[in-house]
């Protein structure tokens, strides 16, 4: 065997498992969570179908396992812009005319998305930043929805593993002519964020991430989709 025929080998160096500042968060901590961020800031979190048996499903599979399911997706009680849904309306009454123009994201960054050593890796804060814009940007997962075409990511600071992030997004403007929408999202640390408004506190946290969006609004409906399933409509 010559030398160009020997099976390549890798030699990777032993990799020490980074200990977490939080360890995973149980069901109950995770849910105590978004029920504090739920109430501080007027969001609901949107049930998604999961079950892989409807058409009508349109979580973010990836993030959802990448996660282990500490993820949330939050939406504003009440719309920003005219044409909201009447509270009392039946789920599958095609959820009329909800903007959100915002929405919330949190997230539980464990093990599984590490990057660097001790922080969470790049791909997946640029992952989460571009689903709360594209969740502001198109909330109900209408079928004709939006896709991403340009992201812009600035890391500012490194977040560490372990942590809760929360990701806000706003859509400043919408260009139905020409089907865009332009976004953009913060990343803050969770828990940090929840204390300082349950303390009163008005400083600025800091910023671990911020992004911008286009994104662009398909031309037509893909074949056989509907809008999402929003198990929890009448809290919306
Ligand atoms: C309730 C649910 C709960 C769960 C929620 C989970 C939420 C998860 C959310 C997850 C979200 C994850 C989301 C994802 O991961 S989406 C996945 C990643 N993105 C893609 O795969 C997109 C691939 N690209 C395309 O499909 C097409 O190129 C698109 C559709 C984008 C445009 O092709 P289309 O043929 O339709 O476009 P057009 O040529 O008619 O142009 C129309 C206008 O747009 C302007 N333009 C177009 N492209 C660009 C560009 N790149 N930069 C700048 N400008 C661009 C263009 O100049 C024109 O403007 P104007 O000249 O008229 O002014």
């Amino acid at each position: 065997m010559t030398r160009a025929d020997e099976p390549l080998v890798w030699q990777v160096p032993a990799v020490s498992r980074v200990p977490l500042a939080a360890p995973v968060p149980t069901d109950a901590e995770w849910s105590g969570f978004i029920r504090r961020l739920e109430s501080r800031y007027d969001v609901r979190q949107v049930q998604v179908d999961n079950t892989h048996t409807k058409s009508t499903r349109r979580v973010s599979d990836f993030l959802d396992s990448a996660t282990r399911s500490r993820i949330a997706y939050l939406l504003p009680t009440t719309p920003l812009c005219q044409g909201a849904a009447d509270a009392d309306d039946d789920v599958d009454d095609n959820s009329a005319g909800y903007v959100a123009d915002r929405a919330i994201l949190a997230v539980y960054f464990g093990p599984h998305m590490q990057g660097p050593s001790g922080g969470v890796h790049g791909g997946a804060v640029a992952s989460v930043l571009d689903a709360c814009i594209g969740m502001a940007t198109n909330p109900l997962s209408q079928p004709e929805g939006y896709l991403t075409a340009q992201l812009t990511v600035n890391y500012r600071r490194m977040m560490p593993l372990g942590s809760y992030g929360v990701a806000w997004a706003r859509v400043f403007e919408r260009d139905d002519p020409s089907r865009k929408a332009y976004g953009i999202a913060r990343l803050v640390d969770g828990q940090a964020l929840l204390a300082s408004r349950e303390n009163g506190e008005s400083h600025r946290l800091p910023v671990y991430a911020e992004a911008s969006a286009l994104f662009v609004r398909r031309k037509r409906a893909v074949e056989g989709a509907s809008p999402a399933s929003l198990t929890q409509r009448s809290r919306l």
